[in-house]
């Protein structure tokens, strides 16, 4: 359903993106999961259309975004880090959807359903400019989901959510998934991607580090090492590596703990009385 084949995008001397293949098929929840700097962004504002590639290219259903027909609303997106861009911060929520509506004309009906779907119905008319980030990830998500579409290009919508929120939208997620649709999450954390996504694909520095399904598994399962920090760094240590897990001490005192999975870790910690500063799989660099 997406296509990126070979795509490249310099700005100068800065290679944003490098050769990157990857494809995303309808059904399933893909994550796009890298460092900061990744190349995330210009990957999906390629695939927008938003910026040309210096080489390569990026489809969706067989056909680059800017020769869609005109008015077509296969699409919804979701770009930039904060939901959602208001100018007019004194609009409310359903002013700001009735607003994105009209100017695509999608009937005003819609906006109750997807103001259900987001958990925003009692926050309706509340001013955008009072919500919380988590609030404007789920208003951002709202508006994609606005026209009905069949693809979703989601660029960090976990951003800004709580515990609850990421429920929220791992449960939406994957059921627009699994009503045939195709859903593309960009995001940098890669346990929540890793839970949220059925495939991933990792980038670094522009560059494909593990596609697709391997790099799920390595998210989910033990081959990603974790970094770990806590005041208890003997005895973590010594529980973790009678867990069968390789512990590395690290100059800044931290852990590099390879073997066992982040979840299996806090377990750990959690079952022995032992407090936990940082719990983090290291996002492999090439
Ligand atoms: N318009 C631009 N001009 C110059 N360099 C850019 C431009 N856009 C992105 N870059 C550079 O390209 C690289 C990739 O940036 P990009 O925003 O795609 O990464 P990302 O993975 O989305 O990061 P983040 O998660 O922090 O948003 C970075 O080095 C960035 O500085």
């Amino acid at each position: 359903m997406i296509e990126i084949r070979e795509l490249t995008k310099r700005y100068g001397n800065v290679t944003a993106v490098d050769g990157l293949s990857f494809t995303v098929g309808a059904g399933r929840v893909t994550g796009l999961l890298g460092p900061s700097g990744a190349g995330k962004s210009t990957t999906l504002r390629l695939l927008l259309g938003l910026s040309a590639p210096t080489s390569g290219s990026a489809s969706i259903g067989g056909r680059e975004f800017r020769d869609r027909p005109p008015g077509a609303r296969e699409v919804g997106v979701l770009l930039g880090t904060s939901g959602v861009y208001c100018p007019h911060g004194g609009n409310t929520a359903r002013e700001y959807l009735t607003g994105v509506a009209r100017r695509h004309g999608i009937p005003l009906g819609r906006l109750d359903d997807v103001l259900d779907i987001a958990g925003l119905t009692s926050a309706e008319h509340r001013r955008v400019a009072t919500f919380s980030l988590g609030m404007r990830q789920r208003l951002g998500i709202a508006c994609a989901l606005l026209a009905d579409p069949p693809v979703l290009v989601l660029d960090e919508p976990l951003n800004g959510l709580d515990q609850r929120g990421l429920r929220w939208a791992r449960t939406l997620f994957h059921r627009l998934a699994a009503e045939g649709r195709t859903v593309l999450v960009s995001g940098q954390l890669p346990m929540e991607l890793a839970d949220m996504a059925d495939e991933l694909v990792i980038i670094a520095r522009g560059e494909l580090v593990a596609g697709q399904r391997a790099a799920r598994l390595a998210v989910r399962g033990r081959r990603l090492p974790v970094s770990v920090r806590t005041p208890d760094v003997a005895v973590l240590s010594s529980l973790l590596a009678d867990e069968g897990a390789a512990v590395e001490l690290n100059e800044d005192q931290s852990l590099t703990v390879t073997g066992l999975s982040a979840r299996r870790i806090g377990d750990v910690a959690f079952l022995n009385v032992v407090p936990l500063h940082e719990l983090a799989p290291e996002i492999p660099e090439r």
